[in-house]
């Protein structure tokens, strides 16, 4: 397990500027080392204002986005083009406005699609994409993501791995089927936390005065069944990219030095 590291920004915009210059740098960076990056997204307020950022930063022509692998950490099982899905709010913060190569694009099953409304065979599948794209390099049946992101929700859940739910208690599976999710919908897919930390680095997104309690909770030594976010960490570094309102309770023992 990798400590978390936390960076605090004045506001969630400035937060969703900084943390997308970070991506390009780490994209440009994989690319120049091994030629490809692959890159996790993550739905909701904090990911999708980061993919914006990304969008208008003139420094994003840096990223070769052909060479890119674009997975998704969840997705709320829905049909095909959904307002509500996380991969078409991706398109539309920022994915319909680089040229991606579309073999590249590892977007989760709808409810419209070839598993209809069977979420458990739809989250086979991807697990299966995942494993495909596994090579022997990586350690296990998932790819080594070089950047996973996670949109901490108000309950402490990231991905589709709500509080209390068997899907944060999966230990085998690396992609589950979610039912019953507190948040609406009710079905969704999700990566599991072994999936999760498999990957190089692991940032988890908390702006907002919504977000505090759950960070001060995650990062207080909170148990994963309880606190999804607690659990999700990357092979060599963790980093939680919060803005002063999502850090304003955490303890002060927590708190980074420069932002004191
Ligand atoms: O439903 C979801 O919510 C979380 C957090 O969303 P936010 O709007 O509270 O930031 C997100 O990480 C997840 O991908 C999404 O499906």
């Amino acid at each position: 397990m990798t400590p978390p590291q936390l960076v605090v920004h004045r506001d969630k915009e400035l937060m969703a500027q900084a943390a997308a210059a970070r991506l390009i740098t780490r994209i440009v960076d994989a690319q120049a080392a091994r030629g490809h990056a692959s890159v996790v997204l993550t739905g909701g307020r904090n990911g999708n204002g980061l993919l914006a950022a990304l969008a208008a930063a003139p420094a994003r022509d840096a990223v070769d986005w052909t060479r890119l692998d674009l997975w998704w950490g969840d997705e709320r099982f829905l049909p095909e083009g959904d307002p509500e899905r996380n991969v078409t709010q991706a398109r539309e913060a920022l994915l319909d406005a680089v040229e991606l190569d579309p073999a590249r694009v590892h977007a989760m099953p709808a409810s419209d699609g070839p598993y209809g409304k069977n979420v458990d065979d739809a989250a086979a599948a991807y697990a299966a994409e995942l494993a495909a794209a596994a090579g022997p390099e990586d350690h296990g049946r998932v790819p080594s993501f070089d950047v996973l992101m996670l949109g901490v929700g108000p309950d402490t859940h990231v991905a589709s791995l709500f509080p209390e739910l068997p899907a944060v208690r999966e230990t085998e599976r690396t992609v589950v089927g979610v039912h019953g999710a507190p948040k609406p919908p009710p079905v969704r897919i999700s990566l599991t936390l072994p999936a999760i930390r498999a990957a190089r680095e692991v940032w988890l997104l908390a702006a907002g005065e919504d977000k505090a309690e759950a960070a001060a909770i995650a990062l207080s030594g909170a148990g994963e069944i309880q606190a999804p976010a607690a659990g999700a960490y990357g092979r060599s570094r963790t980093l939680w990219l919060l803005d002063a309102a999502a850090a304003s309770q955490l303890p002060r023992a927590l708190y980074p030095p420069a932002s004191a």
